[in-house]
């Protein structure tokens, strides 16, 4: 059977379904009644949840949790999280409880500033290209207008256009680059049009410009290879901070508060200097930046692109957060590029991001980016903490105990009487498996 098609878009969503499992699974009737089992009882909804992207065949679930007791700049916040990997909603809500008894999180918006460039090629002279681009600067806003009109009414729009000279890196190389104020929405589709707008002006203003114009009749010398945004946007960038005295750091951790502020600080000069570390720490900030973006509806690839970018900008990849002790006093404090939206993308339609919206107060996009970078603090903090003091097994194999039992066929009984078990033993997929035998031989 041949297992390419052509067409498959034009299939309905049963027959895409047929295809699929004949083709590719071994039990056909049993790939269809799992897709079903997934699906919406109500049509509608579930025809919302097809619309959402192409060749749909089922919902793929991911839980929700949720983490209590946030801080932030004075008022009390819940946070959504869409994840899938045990301890990372149980380790959020920790420490936002040790936090909060400390005067919680204090946030503080460094910018908002978007960027998206047309890229293009010239090969004539740098002096004429400059004052061409000037010179048409008044017919690419007239043009655009239609486009930003409306994001300028809301007190957003393009706050910059710089030609820049890019032929050192490569021949023939510039690009107009250009920076977007686009409020509450994370502005991709808003960006790409204005960019696209400005291609065609410079493309058809090149095309009947003397100096610009080449031999060949109706061809310009500027020739657009693409305009995008960019989703490293290191000046849309927000701070979370905590601060208390070393003496109030010692709470549950088993040691002496200024030795555990110590060892915080050295696991972070480690991840500073080791990328091998720093992959790891910043996957942990990751923990709680990525399981709100999902829960909030935001574009996590475009949020984990650019962060990471940003976590290697001074050419070696480091930590993403930092942390000092000045006299008596610890500071912890993530830095972060964060482009997020309240508006747009699928934020007014997900009915469980609507609903994650209004758990978080239907926050403003500057809001939302507080409370993720605050997410990503806690979660850091939380694996920090564990790792410099007990280790990061004994809590995040505890919550993942009940993944293990279900994966070994546990009863609801033997859960019961196992997780009871395990909260005075060390939990490992063996022991688990040991004891859950035990259990079943009545011993
Ligand atoms: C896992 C804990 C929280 C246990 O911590 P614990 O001290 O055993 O928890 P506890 O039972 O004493 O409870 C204290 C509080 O923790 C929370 N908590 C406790 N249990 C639950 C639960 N079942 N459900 C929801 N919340 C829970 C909750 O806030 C609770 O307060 P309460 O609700 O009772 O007032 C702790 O050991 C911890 O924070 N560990 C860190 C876990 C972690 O970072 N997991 C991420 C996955 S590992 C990883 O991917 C990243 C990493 C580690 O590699 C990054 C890096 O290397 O930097
Ligand atoms: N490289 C990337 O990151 C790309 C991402 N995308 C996708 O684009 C989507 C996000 O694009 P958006 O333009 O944000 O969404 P969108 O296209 O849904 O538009 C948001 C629109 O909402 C309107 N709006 C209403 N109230 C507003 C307010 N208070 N502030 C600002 N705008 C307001 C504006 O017209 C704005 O353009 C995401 O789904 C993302 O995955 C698309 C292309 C590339």
């Amino acid at each position: 059977m041949t297992q390419t098609v052509e067409g498959f878009s034009k299939l309905s969503k049963s027959e895409k379904i047929r295809w699929i499992a004949t083709r590719f699974t071994q039990n056909p009737e049993q790939t269809e009644a799992v897709l079903r089992q997934y699906w919406n009882s109500d049509e509608q909804l579930q025809q919302l949840h097809d619309e959402f992207i192409e060749n749909t065949i089922s919902n793929f679930y991911l839980p929700l949790g949720v983490a209590p007791n946030f801080l932030v700049d004075g008022k009390i916040y819940a946070l959504p999280m869409a994840i899938e990997e045990s301890s990372v909603v149980a380790a959020a809500s920790k420490a936002a409880k040790f936090w909060g008894t400390r005067g919680g999180f204090h946030t503080e918006i460094l910018g908002t500033e978007k960027v998206g460039q047309v890229h293009f090629r010239y090969g004539g002279n740098p002096k004429k290209l400059k004052a061409f681009i000037t010179e048409i600067m008044p017919v690419m806003m007239t043009d655009i207008e239609p486009i930003t009109r409306n994001m300028e009414a809301r007190g957003g729009g393009i706050t910059g256009i710089t030609l820049r000279e890019k032929t050192a890196e490569l021949p023939g190389y510039y690009q107009l680059h250009c920076t977007f104020e686009t409020k509450d929405a994370m502005g991709a589709n808003f960006i790409n049009s204005c960019l696209e707008s400005l291609a065609q002006t410079l493309m058809r203003e090149a095309e009947k410009h003397p100096t610009m114009s080449s031999d060949t009749p109706g061809e310009s010398r500027i020739e657009v290879l693409m305009s995008i945004l960019s989703n490293y946007v290191p000046n849309c960038r927000v701070r979370a901070e905590v601060r208390c005295p070393v003496a109030e750091l010692s709470e549950g951790n088993g040691m002496n508060g200024r030795r555990f502020a110590e060892r915080m600080i050295q696991a972070i000069a480690v991840a500073e200097c080791e990328p091998y570390r720093a992959v790891t720490h910043n996957k942990g900030v990751m923990n709680g930046i990525d399981a709100l973006v999902i829960a909030t509806g935001n574009d996590f690839r475009a949020v984990e692109a650019g962060v990471h970018a940003f976590a290697a900008r001074s050419g070696q990849y480091g930590s993403l957060t930092h942390a000092s002790l000045e006299g008596d006093e610890f500071r912890f404090w993530i830095e972060i590029p964060l482009a997020l939206g309240t508006v747009g993308g699928l934020t007014r339609l997900h009915p469980l991001v609507k609903l994650a919206l209004e758990i978080l107060g239907n926050p403003d996009a500057e809001t939302l980016m507080r409370l993720t970078a605050v997410a990503g603090l806690a979660q850091n903090f939380a694996a920090l903490r564990s790792l410099v003091t007990v280790g990061i097994q004994q809590g995040h194999m505890k919550m993942h105990l009940l993944n293990i039992l279900n994966q070994l066929g546990a009863t609801a009984d033997e859960k019961t009487a196992l997780v009871d078990y395990f909260r005075k033993h060390t939990v490992s997929h063996s022991a688990a498996s040991e004891q859950l035998e035990l259990l079943r031989k009545g011993k």
